[in-house]
Formats: structure tokens, C-alpha cells, sequence
């Protein structure tokens, strides 16, 4: 039975996770170029900034402008990350075409380092739970039925060391006995890793803990970093976990770069490169609706705004080949730079020269097959190879 994956929807965080960590001089005129860019690729949604403090985070001071002078595409839904009320107010002077709400339930949620939130935000864990009792208040006051539990820094700190999972359900646990008194019921579970101790392990056990304590939890949101390059095979992990019942938010960004400027890794942070990780959804048979070729494009693009190379592997190697019209040419000949690995985008030309080391071309029949049409192997046992002379007999 082959698997059934959750639903999967996906944010692009490139401009807002991606640009708060790089250079504050890149331009307004790049960045509106890079975002319109993102817009055309088939991403539905995308975050095109935060408005946080400019003394704090200089990087996003001319986000208005940006906002203002970008080219929304219908269909597409914007957003962008306020921390705090003020930001709320200075975003929402932008909607249309920005959509404000972000999280599609209520939702009591905090960071379980509360070093991270004081350097980040400052604002306390405590401060943060101290919201708990208006959110529930206002849920009850327009009459919600449905509502969210969450974490951040959910695994563990750069600051105060690696975070058991039972301490995560602990505080969920708590969460959700104060909705269950509320008489809201929880069908939301958001985890957060901005200090990148996310792995595989830890998520199947918190997705795993969380859907066998409460089933009727069906939508997930995981906000993974990278710095320990974790973000794809976690987000894996919860896909295995979960199924067609289920609907799992990712987030990740063009090229794999971004970070908090407080969370202690600084660009090193990074986040699930978009293109490698849609790639490997293709794979997996879950839409995307993204043309991965435009991703690419992306990521090119950012490369050359910012001024170096991005993290993602995609955007080197090119996707994986699966049609004849991408299968590399067999005679093709050394290949060592990463200039010449850009042949998939970029033609032949860029590898013309190489050492060619073959007195003949080389042929062979599995590519005989392909270029007709056929499959490289035959699937019954008298058929291409095992039905080649050349091949040892079982008996012999
Ligand atoms: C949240 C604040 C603003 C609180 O900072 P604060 O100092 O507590 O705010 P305040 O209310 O005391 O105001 C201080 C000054 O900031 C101004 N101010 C206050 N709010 C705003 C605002 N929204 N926009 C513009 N200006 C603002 C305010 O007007 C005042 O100006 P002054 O009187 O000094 O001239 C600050 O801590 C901040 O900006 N932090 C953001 C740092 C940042 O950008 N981090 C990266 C994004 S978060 C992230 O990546 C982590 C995440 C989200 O992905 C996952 C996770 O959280 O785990």
C-alpha cells in the first residue's frame, strides 16, 4: 500500500527569514525584483518581510517601500511577520495586499527557551504565556470553535542546551487543558526551531506524541532551521508520521539561506532549501504546484543580489533527470566545476573542452531503450536484460 501523504501547503520565507540575516544595503529595487520573481514560480504563498523594529533588525527598514512598489500576483498570498503590536498596526496599512492573519486558528503558544524570546523579541516566556488568558478570552468572545497549540525553540537552545520531548508535550499538555477549559477544541499544534536543534528523531517522536495523545489534531505547522542541516529529513519525518487526514505547513527558503539575527548562528542558520525540499515532494508524488526550473531562476537571482552562493544542491545539480529530453548526453565529457554542473540550465557549451578520454563513443543498450521510448529495464523475468544472451545463466 504505498504511502498516503498528509496535505502539504507551503511558504516561501526567502525575503523575510532569507533578507533579515543578509546584507542591509541590498536594495529595495533588488528585492522587489527577487520578490516578483518568487511570484511567478507557482509558490502560493509568500512572506514578503517583517515589520519589526529597523534598530533591531536594520535589514527590514524599508519594507514599506517594498510593499508598496512589488507586483502582486492573484492568487498569491502575501504575508508578513509582526511581532508585536505596533507591527501588526504597520502591516495592516498594507492589506490589501497583504494578508494579515497568519495562523488559521487561535492559537497559545511560546518558546521554550526563554533566553531566545528575550534577546529576540525582548519579551519573556513568561510575558508570552501571559497572553494565554486574552487569546482565550477573545476566542470565546466571537464565538471560536476551533483553536491551536504550539512551541517555539521546541527541541532545544544554543542558550540553555537540547530540550527532552517530554518537556515540549508538557507544555502542549498544559495548552490544552486551558482551551479544554475554555470548551474550545484543539485541532492545531504549531513547533518552532529558530536555534536549528531540529532533527528527524525528535520530530517523528513529537508529531507521533502529539497525534496519539490527541487525534483529533489534524493540522501541523513545523518552522524549521537548518544550521545542522536537519530541516528536509525532519520535515521527512513528520510526513511519515502523518496522513491524508492531515494537512502540515512548511516553510523554507530559495537557496536554503536566512536566519534570526539572535538566535547565535547568524547566516549559518539557514532554513530547508525550497527547491531541494518541492523537488523532493515531486518525488513523493505531493503537488506543489511550483515549477521547480523557476525556482532555480530564483535562487540564481538571489545568489547575485546577496553576493555569494546559496546553500540549496538543486540549483548546482540541476533536478533530477527523469524525462529523455533531461537525461545528460553519455559522451559528455569530464565534468568537474561547479560552472560546467550548471550544463542542466545552462547547455553543453559550458563543459566543451573537457577531457574526453574514450577511443569510441560510448553506447549502450539501456540507452538504446530509453531514447526509444522504452524502460531502461524490462519487468518480467524473460524480458530486457534477462532475456540477454550475455547474461550469466542461475543455473550455471
Ligand atoms: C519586537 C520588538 C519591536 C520589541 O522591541 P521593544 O524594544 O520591546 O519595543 P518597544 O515597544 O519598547 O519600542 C522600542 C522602540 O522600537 C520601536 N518599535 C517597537 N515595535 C516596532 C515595530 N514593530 N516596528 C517599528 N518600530 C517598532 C518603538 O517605536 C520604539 O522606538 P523608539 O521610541 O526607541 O524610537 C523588537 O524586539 C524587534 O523588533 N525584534 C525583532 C528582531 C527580529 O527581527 N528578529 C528576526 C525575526 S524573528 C525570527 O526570525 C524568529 C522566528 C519568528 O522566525 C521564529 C521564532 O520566533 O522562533
Amino acid at each position: 500500500m504505498p504511502q498516503q501523504w498528509p496535505t502539504v501547503t507551503y511558504k516561501e520565507e526567502g525575503m523575510r527569514e532569507g533578507m533579515q540575516i543578509e546584507d542591509a544595503n541590498i536594495t529595495v529595487d533588488d528585492k522587489i525584483e527577487l520578490l516578483d520573481m518568487l511570484s511567478e514560480t507557482g509558490l502560493s504563498s509568500i512572506v514578503v518581510g517583517s515589520f519589526v523594529s529597523p534598530k533591531w533588525t536594520p535589514q527590514m527598514e524599508r519594507i514599506d517601500e517594498i510593499v508598496q512598489r512589488f507586483t502582486p500576483k492573484p492568487g498569491v498570498t502575501y504575508s508578513a511577520l509582526a511581532l508585536n503590536s505596533r507591527g501588526v498596526e504597520r502591516a495592516r496599512a498594507y492589506s490589501p495586499p497583504l494578508t494579515i492573519e497568519r495562523d488559521k486558528y487561535p492559537r497559545l503558544s511560546c518558546h521554550l527557551c526563554d533566553v531566545f524570546v528575550r534577546r529576540n523579541t525582548n519579551r519573556t516566556q513568561m510575558q508570552e504565556m501571559e497572553r494565554w488568558p486574552e487569546i482565550i478570552a477573545q476566542a470565546q468572545e466571537v464565538g471560536i470553535k476551533e483553536s491551536g497549540i504550539g512551541c517555539n525553540a521546541s527541541w532545544g537552545s544554543n542558550f540553555l542546551g537540547e530540550f527532552p520531548v517530554d518537556s515540549l508535550m508538557t507544555l502542549l499538555e498544559y495548552q490544552h487543558g486551558l482551551w479544554d477549559e475554555a470548551g474550545i477544541k484543539v485541532v492545531s499544534c504549531s513547533m518552532g526551531d529558530p536555534m536549528s536543534h531540529c532533527t528527524p528523531a525528535k520530530v517523528e517522536e513529537s508529531v507521533t506524541r502529539v497525534k496519539e495523545r490527541w487525534p483529533e489534531i489534524n493540522h501541523f505547522r513545523l518552522h524549521l532551521h537548518n544550521g545542522r542541516n536537519m530541516a528536509i529529513a525532519s520535515a521527512y519525518a513528520a510526513m511519515r508520521v502523518l496522513g491524508p487526514e492531515d494537512t502540515l505547513e512548511l516553510d523554507g527558503t530559495i537557496g536554503g539561506y536566512g536566519g534570526c539575527p539572535y538566535c547565535g548562528n547568524g547566516r549559518a542558520t539557514g532554513m530547508a532549501p525550497t527547491e531541494d525540499l518541492l523537488h523532493m515532494m515531486d518525488d513523493m508524488g505531493i503537488p506543489t504546484g511550483v515549477d521547480i526550473d523557476k525556482l532555480i531562476d530564483c535562487v540564481w537571482a538571489a545568489e547575485r543580489i546577496i553576493g555569494r552562493e546559496l546553500y540549496g544542491h538543486v540549483s548546482k545539480a540541476g533536478p533530477r533527470p527523469r524525462t529523455v529530453d533531461k537525461l545528460y548526453d553519455i559522451n559528455m565529457p569530464f565534468v568537474e566545476t561547479m560552472g560546467q554542473a550548471l550544463h542542466f540550465k545552462k547547455g553543453s557549451e559550458v563543459y566543451e573542452g573537457g577531457i574526453y578520454p574514450y577511443r569510441e563513443p560510448i553506447t549502450s543498450p539501456y540507452r538504446d531503450r530509453i531514447d526509444q521510448g522504452l524502460p531502461a529495464f524490462g519487468t518480467g523475468a524473460n524480458e530486457f536484460p534477462w532475456n540477454q544472451d550475455w547474461l550469466p545463466k542461475a543455473d550455471s
